[in-house]
């Protein structure tokens, strides 16, 4: 068996890796680690995680984290290469945290308040263009992996066809996402309070300041092969789970709009977790509950001649811990798919 560590255990995410972990063939779950909450039961803070409900947290420290095949960091951004720096070389890392997702350390700075960390592999094998090969590639076997936020990766895998098919105008994308609480994570924040949430959708992070941003931008870019600008306006939704993302971009004027459809067909034909439904079918946010599933529709706005892209997916798993199980399989020199559900929970 291989022997996994999550740290950050009690959040979300690290909730959501160990739910795949359990179901995983190949995976045993080692230390679990925390920070507030380290000395505490695990079922007190995942009562639904029942086969490790007596697992005590520990405190996330590199001797906790030590003597793991891979480890699972699921901790709040720029605390991951203080942890990272202190682990061995051959353990396998996967990070779910933006801290080595950006290449530009100046696209880092503009978003965030943490110092660069550096970049890591990018864990979104499914990314069309170019890059495509080299991307998946650059996982299989690679000791260190950096996880994509929920929205670029719900967003980048709507466009990216459209944009490796050279089908779109790289400064005219227009997204709107909305996502649901759980992808703010665990802590108390008062604008997420059930009082403030339910029956009411806002926006937030408007005017091009989200700091998924410029990670969007650079998976689109790479999709290109030239820059794409993007913008991009996130909304919060009333549901614990779930990205739903319009996104739409003007067509080429040498591109026509009867190629459109095909371009996304090809770009998916072998991906296992993304899917792009029939014709007139679009995706929902309670079709992927619990799944490592990407659902897709595209048209065109003929009048407009613009490309209307939906997708759907579920931020903790897709969007986060089952990208994560994705990672550490291609890493570890498992099949890809291995222990991530297809399906999701409904209704
Ligand atoms: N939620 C989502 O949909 C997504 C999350 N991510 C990323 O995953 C990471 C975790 O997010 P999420 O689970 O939502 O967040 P949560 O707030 O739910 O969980 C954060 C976890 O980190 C621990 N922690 C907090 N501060 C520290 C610290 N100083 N040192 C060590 N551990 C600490 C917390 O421990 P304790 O509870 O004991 O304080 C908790 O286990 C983030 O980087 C986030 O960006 C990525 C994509 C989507
Ligand atoms: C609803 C909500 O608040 N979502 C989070 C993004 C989700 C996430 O965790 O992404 P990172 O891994 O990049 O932090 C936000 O907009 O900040």
């Amino acid at each position: 068996m291989i022997r996994a560590a999550v740290a950050g255990a009690s959040g979300y995410a690290g909730g959501e890796i160990l739910r795949l972990l359990l179901a995983h063939p190949r995976f045993e779950v080692g230390a679990v680690t925390a920070a507030s909450s380290a000395g505490e039961r695990l079922g007190g803070v995942h009562p639904h995680l029942v086969p490790l409900a007596d697992r005590v947290l520990e405190a996330t420290t590199p001797a906790t984290l030590a003597g793991h095949d891979v480890v699972f960091l699921a901790l709040p951004h720029g605390h991951s290469g203080a942890i990272a720096a202190q682990l061995s070389e051959s353990v396998v890392i996967i990070d779910c945290g933006a801290d080595f997702r950006l290449e530009s350390e100046s696209a880092w700075t503009s978003f965030y308040d943490t110092p660069y960390a550096g970049s890591w592999p990018y864990g979104l094998p499914e990314l069309p263009g170019a890059a495509a090969s080299v991307q998946r590639d650059r996982l299989e076997g690679a000791r260190r992996i950096a996880v994509p936020g929920c929205y670029p990766t719900g967003i980048s895998l709507a466009l990216a066809p459209g944009f490796a098919a050279g089908l779109l105008e790289a400064d005219d994308v227009v997204v709107v996402a909305a996502s649901g609480t759980s992808g703010a994570g665990k802590s108390l924040k008062p604008h997420l309070l059930g009082s403030e949430v339910m029956g009411s959708m806002s926006p937030y992070g408007v005017g091009g300041v989200h700091r998924h941003t410029p990670e969007i931008e650079q998976n689109l870019s790479r999709a290109a092969g030239e820059p794409v600008t993007v913008s991009f306006t996130p909304t919060l939704a009333p549901m614990p789970r779930g990205i739903l993302a319009t996104c739409t971009a003007r067509l080429r004027e040498d591109s026509d709009p009867a190629s459109v459809r095909a371009a996304w067909e090809t770009a998916y034909a072998d991906e296992p977790f993304v899917h792009l439904l029939p014709a007139g079918s679009w995706p929902s946010t309670a079709s992927v509950v619990g799944s490592n599933q990407v659902l897709l529709q595209v048209t065109v706005d003929e009048r407009l001649r613009r490309v209307v892209v939906v997708s759907a997916i579920d931020n903790l798993t897709k969007g986060t811990a089952g990208a994560a199980v994705q990672c550490a399989n291609l890493a570890l020199g498992l099949e890809e798919t291995l222990g991530l559900p297809t399906a999701g929970v409904a209704p």
